[in-house]
């Protein structure tokens, strides 16, 4: 089955997709917040990160900021936001179970809330996840493979000039990298075991060959030249199981 996906649509002003949005405990980029907030269907804060969310809205909170929920086990959240966003009637959804992370909990919440409310979302993009502390990007990553299980819709997460999504396995991936916004690097990491794979589009691409730890992992890769209409032509990628694409994104 051929997938096209544009990763970097979600930050366009311009951009078709139809986004749940949810905010990690990290810090947050006010473009890249903006950029989404104002086109998110649905917004959602996993414990701290409504920290973050009541930081970065200061002065206009009460208007157009309010989250659709704020999930976790609200050790990180602190009383002064918990307090603000109840009374502000936003949901607080206690998720208290231990063995999975409040990023994992709170993307399965959205996923009941999309279904509840029937609304069409194209692509659920994260905040946060990808810096921070080393367990937690593994765990950021290990979450993608929960809900890969559980929804079709896409996932991808943006932090600083990085973003991530996992790609299926048994598909052909076409991914358009034309929207202005793509920095040079991309990667092919095959983080839940080897991937047989091949790719085109790429500097160095792969032809059937198997990405694995210890033999081989695509990092620091980046696009073919531009063509003779200065476009840059879509990636395509198979893999016979879930590899994580990552790529770099403009910060100026
Ligand atoms: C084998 C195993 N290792 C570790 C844990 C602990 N653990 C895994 S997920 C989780 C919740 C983490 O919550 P989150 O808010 O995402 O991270 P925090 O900032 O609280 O560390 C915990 C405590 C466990 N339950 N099982
Ligand atoms: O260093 C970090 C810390 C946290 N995250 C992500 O945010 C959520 C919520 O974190 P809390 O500390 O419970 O508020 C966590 O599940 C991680 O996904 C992070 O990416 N980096």
């Amino acid at each position: 089955m051929d997938e096209e996906f544009t990763p970097l649509d979600c930050l366009l002003s311009t951009g078709t997709q139809k986004i749940g949005l949810v905010i990690l405990n990290q810090p947050l980029e006010p473009h890249f917040f903006h950029a989404l907030w104002n086109k998110a269907v649905i917004r959602a804060c996993a414990d701290g990160g409504a920290n973050h969310l009541y930081r970065m809205t200061e002065g206009q909170r009460e208007s157009s900021f309010l989250p659709d929920y704020i999930s976790g086990d609200f050790d990180s959240i602190t009383p002064e936001v918990k307090n603000f966003y109840s009374k502000k009637e936003c949901k607080l959804i206690l998720t208290a179970d231990q063995d999975l992370t409040d990023f994992t909990k709170c993307l399965t919440l959205m996923l009941d809330e999309i279904k509840e409310r029937r609304v069409q979302v194209d692509t659920i993009v994260t905040l946060g996840g990808l810096g921070g502390r080393l367990d937690q990007i593994m765990a950021t990553v290990e979450t993608l493979f929960h809900i890969q299980k559980m929804s079709e819709i896409p996932v991808v997460v943006i932090q600083g000039s990085s973003l991530a999504c996992l790609l299926r396995e048994g598909r052909k991936h076409r991914l358009c990298v034309n929207t202005g916004l793509e920095a040079e690097w991309c990667g092919l990491i095959p983080v839940g075991g080897s991937c047989l794979t091949s790719t085109s589009g790429l500097k160095w691409n792969l032809d059937n060959q198997v990405l694995e730890f210890g033999k081989l992992v695509s990092t620091s890769n980046t696009y073919e030249e531009l063509d003779t209409e200065n476009e840059r032509k879509p990636v395509t990628i198979s893999t016979d199981r879930p590899l994580l694409w990552t790529m770099g994104i403009k910060t100026e």
